[in-house]
């Protein structure tokens, strides 16, 4: 009675369309595309249809980003998007998305991580420098509160400056001599084909990364469970163990929003490494820990590390920020 199913295809009617919401920028569009153009090979049947839309982040460009704290900037049309039924799930970088999501959207699944470390990019005359020797008064561009807190512990001889505005505008403030290097996340930069444009990967004594960076996330309705088995085919296993972790350690401490923290995840087989990092915005307190778990068990291992971490004095350095952005 029924019709037999191609072996990689899940119970979806071939002739439903599926809706895929993105942001306009130029990154945000190249990863839902890669995206897009996955399942489409996957599953020749279906049709996949993309939908831009606006966010609160892409309109605000003259606030930093630090001072607007407030969580979802980046997601929050295209969530209303797939409650409201206009599209069927979104692709978000992960580290915009944050670690509540709101009732009745689910994190379908989270593609294979590019390399998630910070990169240095510099003007040309600094070339032959790397993060630890530029000339003292070197002006820094980075527009998170992780990088400028990391940066003003090991290198307070630098000037930071704030930065906004998508990948493209912030290198041409670069090169029109506003900044003197900027710190960008590698990931943005190899997605948009401008590899060449990154100095020194930074390694992970100098900056540890945002939870889930260079990792794609994507959300959908909890109860759609045809998109979900979808979107389940083009999951990346070691990488969901990675940010499972780490989304679990930013969540414990409720840092959610813009604040210093920092991670590092290692996987070996079934054995998962997480270190993570609470700075004060100055640079001054800095505080660093390390878990080893089971990759099976992820979650529990960023919770652990959140309790490490908040026993040493974390929840003190993250309150004083919170008072500070409330005033
Ligand atoms: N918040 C902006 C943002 N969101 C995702 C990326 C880069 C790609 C990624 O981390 O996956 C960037 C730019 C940056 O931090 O330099």
């Amino acid at each position: 009675m029924t019709q037999t199913q191609a072996t990689d295809s899940p119970a979806i009617h071939s002739t439903r369309t599926v809706r895929i919401g993105s942001r306009k920028s130029q990154l945000a569009l190249v990863q839902t595309y890669w995206v897009r153009d996955q399942l489409q090979q996957r599953f020749p049947g279906i049709t996949f249809e993309v939908h831009t839309m606006s966010t609160q982040g892409d309109n605000i460009l003259d606030v930093a980003l630090a001072k607007i704290g407030d969580k979802g900037l980046f997601t929050k049309e295209l969530e209303l998007g797939m409650l409201n039924r206009e599209i069927d799930f979104a692709v978000h970088s992960l580290k915009d998305l944050p670690t509540n999501l709101p009732e009745g959207l689910t994190l379908a699944a989270v593609t294979e991580r590019e390399n998630p470390a910070d990169a240095l990019v510099v003007q040309e005359k600094y070339k032959g420098c790397q993060i630890d020797t530029l000339p003292a008064g070197a002006v820094i561009g980075t527009s998170s509160l992780r990088r400028l807190a990391q940066l003003r512990h090991l290198f307070p001889q630098y000037t930071l400056k704030d930065v906004r505005g998508n990948l493209n505008t912030r290198l041409a403030k670069l090169d029109a001599g506003e900044y003197d290097a900027l710190i960008l996340a590698a990931a943005g930069l190899q997605r948009l084909g401008m590899s060449d444009r990154i100095h020194q990967i930074l390694p992970a004594e100098v900056s540890l990364y945002a939870v889930g960076q260079g990792a794609l996330g994507i959300e959908c309705r909890a109860d759609d469970v045809e998109v979900i088995s979808l979107l389940k085919a083009i999951e990346h296993i070691p990488t969901r163990d990675r940010v499972l972790a780490e989304r679990a350690f930013l969540r414990e401490l409720e840092g959610g929003c813009q604040v210093p923290i920092g991670v590092h995840t290692q996987l070996d087989g079934e054995t998962l490494a997480l270190t993570g990092l609470v700075a004060s915005v100055d640079g001054q307190q800095l505080l660093k820990d390390t878990v080893i778990g089971s990759a099976n068990e992820a979650e529990q291992v960023g919770i652990q590390l959140a309790h490490s971490l908040r026993q040493q004095g974390a929840q003190e350095i993250l309150d004083q920020i919170f008072v500070a952005a409330r005033h």
